[in-house]
C-alpha cells in the first residue's frame, strides 16, 4: 500500500486530487494512463489544502486518504501517498513533485490531469519548473472539451491528451447525491459506498 516501497529508476505516475469522495472517474483515468504508458505504479496523492478549493468545505485529510486506500486497494499497480497530507499549508503540485523526485530520485514522473484541471494549469503555482520535473496527462472528461485548452501558452512538449472511456461523474454529484439521499452505488467503489455511510459524510450539503 505505502507507495515509499517503490524501487527508484521507474515509470510513475502521479494522481493528484481531492477525492472527496474517490470514485471512478478517478480510477479509470488512472488505469487508461497506467496501460498507456507502460507505467511500473499510479500513485494517488489525495490533497492537503486543496487552495483553489477553498470556498466550499472539504472533508478531512484523513477521511480522503482512506477512501483512496480502500478504492485502490485492490489493484496491485496503485498506491497511495501522503506526502500532500502531511505537507502543512496549501497544496501546490510543486512541492508533490519535489517530494516524489526526492523519495524517487531515478523515477520518470507523470502527473495525471483531467481535462478541467489542464485547462486550469497555468494558474497553479511554479508552472515552468512543474512542468520540468514531470510529464503531464491530460485525460479527457465528459462536459470539458480539449478545444478549451490554451494550446498555445502550454508546453505541448511536455503534456499528452489521451482519450479514456467517458464517465460523466464527479466528486460534486456523489457528494450531492448522499445529501438527498440518492444512491451512488457504482458511481464510486462499493467499500466508499459503504465508508461514506460509516463516517456519516456529506448528509449536509
Ligand atoms: N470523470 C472524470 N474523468 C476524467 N478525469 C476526472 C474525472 N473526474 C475527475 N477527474 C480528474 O481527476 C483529478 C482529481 O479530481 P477531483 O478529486 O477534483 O474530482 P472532481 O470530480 O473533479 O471533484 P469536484 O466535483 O469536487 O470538483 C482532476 O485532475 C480531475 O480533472
Ligand atoms: O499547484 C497548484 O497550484 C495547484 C492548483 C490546483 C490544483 N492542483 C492539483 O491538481 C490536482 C487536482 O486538484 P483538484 O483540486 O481538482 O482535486 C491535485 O493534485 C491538486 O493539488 C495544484
Amino acid at each position: 500500500m505505502d507507495s515509499e516501497r517503490v524501487r527508484p529508476g521507474r515509470r510513475l505516475g502521479v494522481m493528484g486530487g481531492t477525492f472527496d469522495p474517490i470514485h471512478h472517474g478517478h480510477l479509470v483515468a488512472a488505469s487508461e494512463v497506467q496501460a498507456y504508458f507502460d507505467l511500473d505504479e499510479v500513485i494517488f496523492v489525495p490533497t492537503g489544502q486543496p487552495w483553489q478549493k477553498l470556498d466550499r468545505e472539504v472533508s478531512p485529510p484523513e477521511d480522503r486518504y482512506l477512501m483512496t486506500v480502500i478504492a485502490t486497494a485492490s489493484n496491485p499497480r496503485f498506491s497511495v501517498s501522503r506526502v500532500d497530507i502531511d505537507r502543512p499549508g496549501p497544496t501546490y503540485t510543486i512541492d508533490t513533485l519535489r517530494d516524489l523526485a526526492r523519495l524517487y530520485p531515478d523515477a520518470e514522473l507523470f502527473f495525471i490531469t483531467g481535462a478541467d484541471a489542464l485547462a486550469q494549469i497555468l494558474t497553479w503555482r511554479d508552472v515552468d519548473e512543474m512542468f520540468k520535473l514531470a510529464q503531464f496527462v491530460g485525460c479527457t472528461r465528459p462536459g470539458y472539451s480539449s478545444q478549451e485548452l490554451p494550446l498555445d501558452k502550454l508546453p505541448m512538449d511536455r503534456i499528452t491528451l489521451l482519450e479514456v472511456p467517458a464517465l460523466a461523474i464527479s466528486s460534486t454529484e456523489c457528494r450531492q447525491r448522499v445529501a438527498k439521499g440518492n444512491p451512488t452505488w457504482y458511481l464510486v467503489p462499493d467499500g466508499i459506498v459503504q465508508y461514506i455511510a460509516k463516517r456519516d459524510l456529506y448528509t449536509n450539503h
